[in-house]
């Protein structure tokens, strides 16, 4: 398929207190693990970090936020700046379950919408979802008025929220507690999963 995925890493893991793409899962980390699924969609992989050189193994281009320290929504204007195709695919570099066959539902989904976002229990989930580049002066324009949600986005554009994915896609890592969590559940000992 002809598309980006922006692979967003450039926060600070604070809550984690390691850097948790590097999170290890069955002698692989996250972000590996992340990549290996995105590589299926087809298209280039582009890593957005103000790190590279943490990265480095990766073999990835990359680019770095514009307006640093403003959370994901700066990462995702960095991305479609960059990106040179109109479908793009953000993704946080905390999500051990993402699949492919998700990401491109999604992605086909910008034939008829600027952006698609999931929505799993009431929860939107915009750092695993489609985006247009055309987007980018919807993106900016909030930026410039310090609106950092990614929820923002929702009001300002021809979105679509996606139901009926599975949640389990969407878990996402942010303390210790959700990795030794998502562990058990991977070894299949867990309770089912509600995407945070
Ligand atoms: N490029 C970029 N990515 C970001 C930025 N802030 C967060 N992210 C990414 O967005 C995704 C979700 O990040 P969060 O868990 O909300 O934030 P975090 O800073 O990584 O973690 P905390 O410090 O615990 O809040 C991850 O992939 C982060 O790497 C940012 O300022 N720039």
């Amino acid at each position: 398929m002809e598309c980006t995925v922006i692979l967003l890493a450039g926060g600070q893991s604070s809550r984690m207190g390691t850097n948790k793409a590097f999170l290890q899962i069955d002698g692989e980390t996250v972000i590996s693990r992340i990549v290996r699924e995105a590589e299926r969609l087809g298209g280039e992989i582009l890593l957005v970090t103000n790190q590279p050189e943490e990265y480095a193994t990766l073999q990835l281009p990359h680019v770095s936020d514009i307006r640093k320290g403003m959370g994901p929504l700066a990462g995702l204007e960095a991305g479609l700046m960059a990106s040179r195709t109109e479908h793009n695919l953000l993704l946080a570099c905390d999500l051990p379950f993402f699949q492919a066959e998700t990401g491109e539902r999604l992605l086909m989904l910008l034939n008829q919408y600027e952006l698609a976002i999931p929505q799993t229990d009431g929860r939107c989930h915009p750092l695993c979802a489609a985006y247009r580049k055309s987007l980018l002066p919807k993106v900016q324009k909030a930026l410039d008025a310090d609106q950092r949600r990614m929820a923002t986005l929702l009001d300002a554009a021809n979105a679509k929220l996606v139901e009926g994915e599975d949640p389990r896609v969407f878990f996402n890592m942010n303390t210790i507690q959700d990795y030794q969590w998502m562990k058990r559940i991977h070894k299949g000992e867990g309770h089912e999963i509600s995407a945070d």
